[in-house]
């Protein structure tokens, strides 16, 4: 059977294509034919997209899927002071069950607001990679690893247990990253120790970087370097394909030091103007032709983990920085969002982009309402107005996962009613 979505505006994200009416059949998990008019065959399932706009699903770059579970417990802190005093020890006491429903609370939460593929970094993973099995959407999965004391290389075997048991999965939909936690975190031999893995085995790294002024200035006493230059001279850029999470504080230097890396750096604006981080120097890196995408880091700092959010505030604050409202246009933020992001998860072939022979991964907003008439410039519409409750429908890998705002994969009523005990029990006390 396939589905044939009819009559909706149509938004590639290729370079060479403007917005155009149309209509797109899905075969099994891949876009089929797009075209002006398709002939409806019987036995297809019929989307009626007038008034809808049809464009890539949204990929989340940066994630900690079960922090869902500690949104708004803990706010207004300093980086260190909330990861120490209330993350970690929250963390210490989430079970593997819990984990699984945090991580389905995020991908529900994902799915409503339009994201079809996202990169998560936490621990418990076989839970995580259940829920995404179960749910549908597609995931860039890593343990995520701190060295702080010797565990006997418990973590990294579970590291290396996600990627044997997992890469691959789900259809396809599940692939994996080796995660050393941050260069603050991560000692140089365990951290040469990682590179060297994921270099004689093909996997990726995700990894925090150069978040707070704080972290610059611990790396800078211990190793008289900033962060960059300490992943730099442990190897990390050398072969491989990195997604490094934040770059806040980074110099010119640094960013010279990142020019013509395989991968890139994940932008996540709320995250970091919550926790008082700083902004991000995106368009300076975008115009040494570094790869940017755009994440949300888990709920416990962005408190959503919606990415039209993320787009408004990426785009605000770049303008807001430079004095100049010509600086990370529309297009650009959006391209970022899906391509860019695209690029981060290694998937920059398979997703971000409508094509024939790509994956159907696609989401259709409703454009029929107050806030986003009259449709002039559609591409300023979707960075400037567009909220994740607009999303009408998401399709991943040619399966439709939420249809007229239903979730069609997950039962809320049943995820709530998990959460909310589960949640209370983790912060009693902290
Ligand atoms: C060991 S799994 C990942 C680990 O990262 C923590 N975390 C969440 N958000 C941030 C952030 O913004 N900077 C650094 N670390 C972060 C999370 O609590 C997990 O412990
Ligand atoms: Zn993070």
């Amino acid at each position: 059977m396939s589905i044939l979505i009819q009559q909706a505006t149509i938004l590639t994200m290729k370079d060479t294509d403007s917005p155009f009416k149309g209509d797109i059949r899905i075969v099994g998990d891949r876009i089929a034919e797009m075209a002006p008019h398709i002939q409806a065959q019987p036995g297809d399932d019929i989307m009626d997209g007038q008034h809808k706009l049809a464009m890539p699903g949204l990929i989340n770059a940066h994630q900690h899927t079960p922090m869902s579970l500690l949104r708004a417990f803990s706010d207004d802190l300093k980086l260190m002071d909330w990861l120490d005093r209330k993350m970690l020890p929250a963390e210490a006491r989430m079970t593997p069950e819990d984990i699984y429903w945090g991580a389905q609370l995020s991908i529900a939460e994902m799915i409503r607001s339009g994201t079809t593929a996202y990169a998560d970094m936490y621990i418990h993973m076989n839970e995580i990679a259940e829920a995404v099995t179960e749910t549908g959407i597609r995931a860039s999965l890593t343990r995520g690893m701190v060295f702080v004391e010797d565990d006997g290389g418990r973590r990294l075997q579970e590291a290396v247990d996600l990627v044997q048991r997992w890469s691959g999965k789900a259809e396809g939909r599940i692939t994996t990253m080796y995660g050393p936690h941050s260069p603050y975190t991560c000692p140089v031999e365990p951290l040469r120790e990682v590179i060297a893995m994921a270099e004689q085995e093909n996997v990726p790294i995700h990894i925090h970087l150069a978040e707070t002024k704080e972290e610059v200035v611990k790396i800078r006493e211990r190793y008289g370097m900033t962060p960059t230059e300490y992943l730099e001279e442990a190897g990390m850029f050398e072969k491989l394909h990195v997604l490094l999470a934040h770059g806040v504080q980074l110099n010119r230097r640094d960013i010279g030091r990142l020019k013509g890396m395989r991968g890139g750096v994940a932008h996540n604006p709320v995250s970091n103007l919550k926790l008082g981080c700083g902004i991000a120097p995106i368009t300076e890196m975008i115009a040494q032709g570094i790869n940017v995408g755009l994440g949300t880091d888990g709920a416990g700092s962005a408190t959503t983990v919606d990415m039209f959010e993320e787009i408004k505030a990426a785009t605000w604050l770049q303008k807001l920085d430079y004095g100049d409202p010509t600086r990370l246009s529309a297009r650009e933020v959006l391209y970022m969002s899906t391509r860019g992001s695209a690029g981060l998860l290694n998937l920059q072939d398979e997703v971000g982009v409508l094509e024939i022979g790509r994956k159907a991964d696609l989401i259709l907003i409703d454009l029929k309402k107050p806030h986003l008439q009259p449709v002039h410039e559609l591409e300023s519409l979707l960075a400037y107005s567009v909220n994740g409750a607009d999303v009408d429908t998401t399709i991943v890998n040619g399966r439709v996962l939420m249809r007229g705002r239903q979730l069609l994969t997950i039962d809320e009523e049943e995820l709530f009613r998990q959460v909310e005990v589960r949640a209370k029990r983790i912060v009693e006390g902290i």
